[in-house]
């Protein structure tokens, strides 16, 4: 390997695509450039930056480039292991939370360790996180999402200033506005994916902008589309909260950082139910999300920390350029 060159892990959880680094192992100087260049859509990151028997054919994702690049740094001397995670998106920002990052982050430390418990310290907070026995899918917690405007953050700038953003109109699209980490802004649609006149039909990458930039977000927001296909009722109608089932909430996210649609995004969904419940929309506190690359299983009770599970897997591994110029 040329002094000049990384090594990577490709992995992706429902398609939310991720280069990893080990941040003790290597450093990169400008994390920013290597993220933007390697990440590009366009002209980023293939399999073919695999080595020898570790290159296999780009697998569900199969996409050029990723969601972004997690520098991570493992300690195995703690109880159970810690993993300090820093995600640096593709325009090069660095986002304080990401709900698949971590899931990737999760199984990356199995794959290293063996473990399958580990805490994950995130700047949005440690949380905690577990694979599977045959580590194919990952559970992390989430902590607990808040609709404080503060907290969000929300800028109305007017006499609401203290109140909570529900379901208001913002450019366009009527949202709700939910910290999980990171900011975003859910709006509740009709018709989920089966349906020719729902969630499918809006063009995100055009809806999605004015609300990602609207003055009311002071450090911008997620956009989540949703649709609620099942609101988890189920039962005899009695009532009975025994006959509650798992909602059903079809959803697509434009990320921030990304600037376009991804596949998935763990935050999202854990914003999409978060908001579904705050509207009285499902019945329970658990909740099947399904963006365009796979379900995942959410859990947002009314006291403590929200979850999210779904699959993870690895794509290749390879040696990119440092400095990608
Ligand atoms: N894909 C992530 C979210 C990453 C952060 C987001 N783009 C932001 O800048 O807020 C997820 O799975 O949560």
């Amino acid at each position: 390997m040329s002094a000049h060159a990384v090594p990577v892990e490709k992995y992706h959880g429902t398609g939310n695509d991720f280069l990893v680094v080990d941040a003790d192992a290597h450093t990169v100087g400008d994390r920013a450039a290597f993220a933007r260049a390697h990440c590009d859509r366009e002209t980023g990151v293939t399999a073919d930056a695999g080595v020898g028997d570790d290159v296999v054919p780009a697998s569900a994702t199969g996409r050029r480039g990723a969601d972004g690049v997690l520098f991570l740094s493992i300690a195995e001397r703690f109880d159970p292991t810690r993993v300090v995670m820093t995600l640096v998106q593709p325009d090069g920002s660095t986002a304080s939370m990401c709900g698949n990052g971590a899931r990737v982050v999760a199984r990356w430390a199995h794959d290293r360790t063996g473990d399958r418990e580990f805490m994950i310290d995130t700047q949005a907070g440690t949380r905690r996180a577990s694979v599977t026995d045959d580590a194919s899918a990952a559970t992390i917690e989430m902590g607990v999402p808040t609709f404080d405007p503060a907290r969000v953050p929300v800028a109305r700038g007017d006499d609401r200033a203290g109140e909570p953003l529900i379901d208001e109109p913002v450019a366009g699209l009527s949202v709700t506005a939910v910290n999980t980490g990171v900011p975003h802004a859910v709006a509740l649609v009709d018709g989920g994916r089966d349906d020719p006149e729902g969630i499918d039909t809006y063009d995100l990458d055009a809806v999605a902008p004015p609300v990602r930039h609207a003055d009311v977000f002071p450090e911008g927001a997620n956009v989540n589309l949703a649709a609620v296909v099942d609101d988890g009722t189920g039962g005899d109608g009695s009532g009975d909260v025994s006959d509650e089932g798992t909602a059903v909430i079809d959803q697509r996210t434009f990320e921030r950082g990304v600037e376009g649609e991804t596949q998935s995004c763990g935050t999202g969904a854990v914003a999409v139910v978060a908001a579904a419940r705050r509207l009285g929309l499902i019945a329970g506190e658990s909740a099947v999300t399904r963006p365009p690359g796979g379900d995942l299983s959410i859990t947002v009770p009314d006291a403590g920390h929200a979850t999210l599970t779904g699959p993870v897997a690895h794509e290749f591994s390879g040696t990119l350029p440092v400095d990608p110029r």
